[in-house]
């Protein structure tokens, strides 16, 4: 059942742009539901790996994420490095975005205020979303973010293998054939290479101000 009066905001961007601690920000903000799409992925991945099967099965893959609860993505067990990487490897296969699409779609379109993040929300699975983000950064502030929380977390890591598998991983992600990582055309670019949280919360809370005043209008 589609809400008649939905508003999503749609945030797109490589890994550790920083797209997830603005959604979650913004929701809080304006009181709306947040879907963190990774963590659906992460949640396949992690799933295939627990129980030793492929990464590359598309057959298996798929029963897993058309068998995937929204309700119950757990950030804490899937945030590890290693899950987001064999993440990025099932998410090449059509079979598993058509099941999570649908899923995700569902709940944009099913309540009335919704943020939602992940590669593909303004090109693929709100389309029509009134305002999108497209939120980068350089990769090396991206891999040094990353590599601050790694070491305030579990402990050790590596700051030039964590900058590598990001680069790695965005190629994977900009380069698939099914909904590639890139902006929608209609996506304002949020660079937060020079920006600290609270700046980027700013600057995007700006720009969904003036979507919600004209969706008022
Ligand atoms: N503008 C920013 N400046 C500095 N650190 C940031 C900024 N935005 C996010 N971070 C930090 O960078 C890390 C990755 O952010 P996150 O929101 O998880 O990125 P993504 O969801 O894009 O992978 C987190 O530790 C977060 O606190
Ligand atoms: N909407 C989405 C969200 C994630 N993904 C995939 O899932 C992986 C993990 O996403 P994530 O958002 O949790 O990764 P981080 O940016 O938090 O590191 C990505 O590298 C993508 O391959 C996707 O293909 N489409």
């Amino acid at each position: 059942m589609r809400v008649p009066d939905t508003f999503t905001i749609a945030i797109d961007g490589p890994a550790a742009s920083g797209k997830g601690t603005l959604a979650r920000r913004l929701a809080v903000h304006y009181g709306f539901h947040h879907l963190d799409t990774g963590l659906t992925y992460r949640a396949v991945a992690k799933a295939l790996l627990d129980r030793g099967l492929p990464l590359d099965d598309e057959e298996i893959a798929a029963g897993v994420a058309r068998n995937l609860d929204l309700r119950h993505l757990d950030r804490t067990v899937l945030a590890a490095h290693h899950v987001g990487e064999a993440a990025s490897k099932v998410a090449v296969m059509p079979a598993v975005r058509r099941a999570l699409v649908a899923a995700q779609r569902s709940f944009a379109q099913t309540l009335p205020g919704t943020v939602l993040d992940g590669r593909d929300i303004g090109t693929v699975v709100c389309p029509d979303a009134p305002v999108k983000l497209y939120v980068i950064a350089s990769p090396e502030a991206r891999a040094r973010r990353r590599h601050a929380e790694i070491e305030a977390g579990s402990g050790k890591a590596d700051f030039a293998e964590i900058l590598a598998d990001l680069t790695r991983r965005d190629a994977r992600d900009m380069g698939r054939t099914d909904s590639p990582l890139k902006p929608a055309d209609d996506a304002h670019l949020l660079d937060t290479t020079e920006m600290d949280i609270e700046a980027a919360f700013l600057a995007a809370k700006r720009l969904v101000d003036e979507a919600l005043a004209k969706r008022q209008a």
